[in-house]
């Protein structure tokens, strides 16, 4: 695993407070960063007037590293108050960043939420939670959480997925693996871009879990998009001893490619990875929580990209285990 070789975007002085001062009127017309139409409907409206120089930093993901990081935000420590102890309890802390990452993803797309993730909110806190500390969600601390892609159970899950840093004294990285930058043969390719296998709803969705849709359909590993390969990727969840020894063994080998080529990004207060979702797997290193108000804290925010030709067509069948990504934004 490798570090420090993200690519970095850096807002200048103008983006930096423009910002600020957009999501500071908003918060203070709506008391709260819970998302209602009249609330988005500002946010659409706000963010169509960022300056140029914001916009061109807020450009599509354009390296084989398949991500960037967004610098020149500031977030004040003390400010923000403390760490919430769990997303249930986080309410509307450091609500202002909710909207400026709000903001910033309606210049890249379209934020999603999830009725079933998260009261429904288009910005996630994620924190270590007691009880939680063994599992593959973003609540987990003592455990590797496994390289994967975000909701890659989901036909509407996000082109891009962004995590804004709060806090991280302790600079626990963030994993992120490019199937561009993957080695493999001609023939794995070949068997994983079938659609052998089925991705089963993570532990962040209980009721999709509990959908009763019949036989899950097999979705494939690896897709050919015009630009290359892009990937769908959740081993954590994926039955993989329901595959033949060569399916097996040629996902194993892939599973291996991304460890190799995997880097870590510890990110810092105010930065922004922005990660594209069909090319990156990411994941999160081990960590002891602390559990008194200083852990580790990020917002996350998914976006759609309209139109964009990065998975295959046949993925509109599928029923999505009864979940459905309510898009922010009319198209
Ligand atoms: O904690 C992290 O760095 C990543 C967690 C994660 O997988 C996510 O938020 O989707
Ligand atoms: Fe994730």
């Amino acid at each position: 695993m490798t570090t420090g070789a993200a690519p970095v975007r850096q807002l200048d002085a103008t983006g930096v407070g423009e910002l600020r001062q957009v999501a500071e009127k908003i918060l203070a017309e709506f008391h709260t960063s819970a998302t209602s139409p009249e609330l988005l409907a500002r946010v659409a409206e706000f963010a169509a007037e960022l300056s140029e120089s914001t916009r061109h930093e807020l450009r599509p993901v354009d390296t084989d590293a398949g991500l960037f990081v967004l610098r020149g935000l500031e977030v004040d420590d003390t400010e923000i108050g403390p760490t919430p102890s769990s997303w249930a309890t986080a309410g509307d802390s450091a609500a202002v960043y909710d909207i400026v990452l709000l903001l910033l993803a309606t210049v890249m797309g379209n934020p999603i939420a999830w009725e079933g993730q998260q009261d429904g909110r288009f910005v996630h806190n994620i924190v270590p939670a007691p009880g939680h500390e063994n599992e593959q969600t973003g609540a987990s601390s003592t455990v590797l959480l496994s390289p994967h892609t975000e909701d890659a159970f989901h036909p509407g899950r996000a082109h891009l997925l962004m995590l804004g840093c709060m806090r991280n004294h302790d600079h626990i990285a963030t994993t992120a693996a490019s199937i561009r930058n993957v080695r493999l043969s001609e023939a794995d390719i070949a068997l994983l871009t079938r659609p052998r296998l089925p991705i089963l709803p993570d532990d962040a969705y209980t009721e999709a879990q509990s959908y009763d849709g019949g036989q899950p359909a097999g979705v494939p590993t690896l897709f050919h998009a015009k630009d290359g390969l892009t990937l769908r990727f959740d081993p954590a969840y994926t039955p993989l001893d329901d595959a033949t020894p060569a399916h097996r063994a040629a996902y194993e080998r892939l599973s291996a490619e991304l460890a190799r080529v995997s880097g870590a990004v510890s990110l810092s207060p105010g930065e922004v990875l922005v990660v594209d979702n069909d090319l990156v797997v990411h994941g999160r290193v081990p960590f002891q929580a602390r559990y008194d108000g200083t852990d580790r804290w990020l917002k996350r925010a998914s976006v759609r990209v309209p139109a964009r030709r990065t998975r295959p067509l046949a993925e509109q069948d599928e029923h999505g285990y009864g979940q459905a990504a309510i898009e922010a934004h009319a198209a």
